[in-house]
């Protein structure tokens, strides 16, 4: 049999990854997918770039458009990024019959209630294992592997340049300039790092996983997105003396009123496998009611752990683009006609923990101003920490962990500690997370 017809939107990292896999690999592929995988086009607007990694052995063209309009072409794989261009050309790709891979979490996470519903009623497939935690294969985990399962939660460490740059300031003390500029320096950063370490790249990620995992629209809109650009070093120190690291997570979690989605730098004790992440691995935790807990561990990025993602997608499409569209894995888990009304719910409504930590004047009376403001709003204190105040020192910092509390309770109190003239600074709070 022919091979399948695979056309490449975007021959940069990811894509050349793509090609060389495929290449070297081609025939264990094969033997996997029972039918033959070839790149026969590939679409960069860098011609010559793209013409050095594929040589004579694909067709290569400057415009993505003519790809998509070549009725040979089976597959269209979009490794381009962003939802300008990508998401034309995937809409596009799509009215013409093509299935579709890509590894773009944030065209997903923003229009892919648009790009599915397009998908299912063209009777096309859209693949996207590459879009999240890229070479671990957490999307068919928990659209196939965990399926028998309620989902109750999941957290995941889904962006490697801030775990390298959390890794980096705990190892070495460094402040977040400092570890960002290492991280670029090595080439784990981009040189516009904003979506990484603005939380924006890792809430796109735990935005899809949410959806596959409780059977709701993607809502990117609905997720509360907090980074690490304001993260001190020495709330990692005092974290550390308490247990603790912090890693930033993405949270998806089914309570009762609705579900939460949120990423924020979390406190996660040390004891945990996943606050032992380091660097720019990923690692997803996945609580289901029947299996537990599982972990998943790898690397989230880079040219060829991408590639595997892109490809085990190109020979899912392989083996079931015969079958009818029906019997097909759906797109987000659940049947499009079975999707779930549960409301994203406000951060205010969320309930956690806290590690807070306040400038206070080292003085009498200090101390029960700030538990009496916390008891008279039914917080209740899990441990503190008291930096011993240097000679001559008029001010010290004060470590509160506490237990859990809804969030908007959280903020008045807050509010109204941030109010005593004994607190001499804004108060720094971090959210807390048992993850059992
Ligand atoms: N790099 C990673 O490790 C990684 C991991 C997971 C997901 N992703 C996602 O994969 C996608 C690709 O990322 P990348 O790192 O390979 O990016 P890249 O910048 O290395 O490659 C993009 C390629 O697309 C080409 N391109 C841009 N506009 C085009 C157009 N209109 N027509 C044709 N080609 C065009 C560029 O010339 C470039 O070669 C993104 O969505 C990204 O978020 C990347
Ligand atoms: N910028 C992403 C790349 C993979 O999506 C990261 O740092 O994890
Ligand atoms: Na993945």
């Amino acid at each position: 049999m022919k091979p399948i017809q695979v056309g490449l939107l975007g021959i940069g990292t990811v894509g050349s990854g793509v090609w060389n896999v495929l290449q070297r690999n081609q025939q264990e592929i094969q033997r996997r997918a029972g039918r033959g995988i070839a790149i026969a086009m590939v679409a960069d607007l860098d011609t010559e770039r793209a013409r050095a990694v594929v040589g004579d052995s694909a067709r290569v063209v400057k415009d993505a458009r003519e790809v998509i309009a070549n009725p040979e072409i089976d597959i269209v794989v979009e490794l381009i990024g962003g939802y300008g261009i990508a998401r034309q050309l995937v809409m596009e790709a799509i009215a013409a019959g093509k299935h579709v891979v890509t590894a773009n979490k944030a065209l997903l996470a923003v229009h892919g209630t648009e790009i599915f519903a397009a998908a299912h009623q063209r009777g096309v497939m859209v693949a996207f294992e590459a879009a999240v935690a890229g070479g671990i294969p957490i999307i068919k985990a928990l659209r196939e592997g965990l399926t028998a399962n309620r989902i109750e939660w999941i957290a995941g460490i889904i962006n490697g340049t801030t775990n390298f740059i959390l890794s980096e300031m705990r190892a070495k003390g460094l402040d977040f300039d400092a570890a960002l500029k290492d991280a670029q320096r090595l080439g784990y950063a981009e040189a516009d790092p904003t979506f990484d370490i603005e939380g924006v790249d890792a809430a796109h990620k735990a935005t899809i996983m949410s959806a596959i995992a409780f059977g709701i629209p993607v809502q990117f809109d609905k997720a509360y997105v907090e980074g690490i650009t304001r993260l001190g070093a020495q709330d990692i120190r005092y974290a550390e003396q308490l247990g603790y690291r912090i890693k930033l997570l993405g949270i998806t979690k089914r309570v009762a009123k609705g579900i939460e989605l949120r990423v924020h730098p979390s406190l996660v004790p040390a004891k945990r496998l996943i606050a032992n992440v380091e660097g720019a691995m990923n690692a997803v935790v996945v609580q289901g009611d029947a299996v537990g807990t599982t972990l998943h561990y790898g690397k989230g990025a880079g040219s060829e752990p991408t590639a595997s993602a892109v490809i085990a997608d190109l020979v899912d499409i392989t083996r079931l683009h015969t079958s009818d569209a029906a019997h097909r894995v759906p797109h987000l888990a659940f049947q499009p006609d079975q999707m779930s009304d549960l409301a994203v719910l406000p951060m205010s409504e969320v309930v956690t923990s806290y590690y807070l930590r306040l400038r206070v004047a080292d003085q009498a009376g200090v101390l029960a101003q700030l538990t009496g403001l916390l008891a008279e709003g039914g917080v209740s204190v899990d441990a503190m920490l008291q930096r011993e105040a240097g000679e001559g020192e008029k001010q010290t910092d004060l470590i509160i962990l506490t237990h859990s509390v809804r969030e908007g309770t959280m903020d008045g109190v807050l509010a109204r500690m941030q109010q005593l003239p004994t607190v001499l600074a804004p108060i720094v709070r971090i959210r807390k997370e048992e993850l059992a």
